[in-house]
């Protein structure tokens, strides 16, 4: 699908989306979960599916009920197939896995898109320590598992990712892992971490947090109510998009983000006041505007996804702006130092790779090109909040990539004002 986006003016107020970190993560505890769970504000990106599809596969029970939330009927893993699909998402398949890996049945794991060339070595590493046979295509996928996982005491490598801390602390909690410890060497993406053990708190489950270092499980699980209300967050991922937009293009207001939230790109908010955006963070709702942009530092090794949004607004700030972390950007959909570097590089921005730095020469103006997603859903959204104030049109090729984590992007920028010419009814 291709996007057309012309320099608009912006204004108005907007709902931020569904955090797919947060609905995959209640997909997950639901299933493992033995009773009922309401999940409310569910998402409907395709990583939102995929975890669905990857649920259902594994016994649970999924409802729509008449308002819009799901219900869904859990207890435990009862493979009824041999194969399940994660679709493009990296969070799914490292979480499911090792909770596919608590059947006892030989199930084949596989996914689509770039997926498919991203790292899953760790299982390979990791699960024949806890007694799961495992194949691998070189470390890549499919992956054909067999289980049960037994919980013991390991030491995992948290350098690449979090995400296969997450399936780790999933998988141990449903097994009734006790006494066991999980040592993590230089765990990083922390708040996803944190993210993992709220989400596993409100099911039951409580797993000591001994410095990001060591996860300690003791084994006394409080057995939660039979039925569990669990309310996706919105997501600061996705809304980072749009208050750029506001930061650079006008006045907005965006909604549905808890600004006490334990997401880690909520750190949004430090980058945009030392921008100096014109911001007003309230418990209910998020002013923002354009004012006069400055550089600004910014370490997101711990909050990896920012880097396209923080893209974006660096290319409006006066100088030159540095962002560390550059190297946790290898292995995400693109390789998206290089994405970056090249698709904002068409709009006239700079961009510069100093080891784990990258510095952003911003403040001169950017001018509408032909650009291409990489099928990356957050190089899309980068270059269509950049080609707001744009010196003439941006073109976006395989801009349906937002489908990953925002399939309303479009739609919800178009409703501040933003022109934008899509196919009709193309999602
Ligand atoms: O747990 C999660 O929901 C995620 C963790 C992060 O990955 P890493 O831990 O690999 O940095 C992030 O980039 C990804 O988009 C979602
Ligand atoms: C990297 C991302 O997601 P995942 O790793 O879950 O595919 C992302 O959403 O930017």
């Amino acid at each position: 699908m291709v996007v057309t986006i012309q320099p608009s003016e912006i204004k108005g107020s907007i709902q931020a989306p569904a955090s797919k970190s947060s609905m995959q993560r209640g997909c997950a505890a639901s299933l493992l979960f033995n009773g009922t769970t309401i999940i409310r504000n569910p998402g409907h990106s395709n990583d939102d599916k995929a975890a669905l599809g990857v649920i259902q596969d594994m016994g649970a029970i999924v409802k729509k009920l008449d308002d819009g939330s799901l219900q869904i009927t859990g207890g435990g893993v009862s493979a009824d197939c041999d194969a399940v699909n994660c679709g493009e998402s990296g969070l799914g398949i490292r979480m499911f896995t090792p909770i596919i890996a608590l059947s006892d049945k030989r199930i084949t794991i596989n996914g689509e898109g770039s997926l498919v060339t991203r790292p899953m070595d760790f299982f390979d590493e990791v699960l024949p320590q806890l007694g799961v046979e495992i194949i691998s295509k070189e470390g890549k996928l499919p992956l054909q598992v067999k289980g049960p996982l037994q919980p013991k005491n390991i030491t995992i490598d948290g350098s690449l990712s979090s995400q296969f801390l997450t399936g780790l602390l999933f998988g141990y909690a449903a097994s009734n892992a006790k006494d066991v410890t999980i040592t993590v060497n230089n765990l990083k993406s922390k708040p996803y971490i944190d993210l993992t053990l709220t989400v596993m708190k409100q099911f039951g489950w409580e797993v000591e947090n001994r410095n990001y270092e060591q996860f300690h499980f003791t084994g006394t699980a409080k057995p939660a109510a039979s039925t569990i209300t669990y309310t996706v967050e919105g997501d600061w991922s996705g809304a980072a998009f749009l208050l750029v937009t506001g930061a650079i293009a006008g006045d907005i207001v965006v909604k549905g983000l808890d600004v006490q939230s334990t997401q880690a790109d909520r750190a949004v908010l430090q980058a945009l006041q030392a921008s100096g955006a014109r911001i007003s963070i309230q418990s209910e709702q998020i002013e923002i505007g354009p004012a006069a942009l400055k550089a600004f530092q910014f370490d997101a090794t711990e909050c990896p996804d920012l880097f396209p949004p923080l893209v974006a607004l660096a290319a409006y700030c006066k100088g030159t702006t540095v962002i560390e972390g550059v190297k946790r950007l290898t292995h995400k959909e693109s390789n998206r130092a290089l994405t970056l570097q090249e698709e904002f590089g068409k709009m006239g921005v700079e961009i510069e790779l100093q080891d784990d730095l990258m510095l952003i020469k911003g403040g001169n103006g950017l001018k509408g090109a032909a650009v291409h997603s990489h099928h990356d859903h957050r190089i899309a959204m980068a270059c269509a909040v950049a080609a707001l104030k744009a010196n003439g049109e941006t073109v976006i090729s395989e801009a349906q990539a937002i489908n990953k984590s925002y399939p309303d992007f479009y739609e919800h920028i178009q409703a501040l004002g933003a022109v934008v010419k899509k196919p009709v009814s193309s999602k």
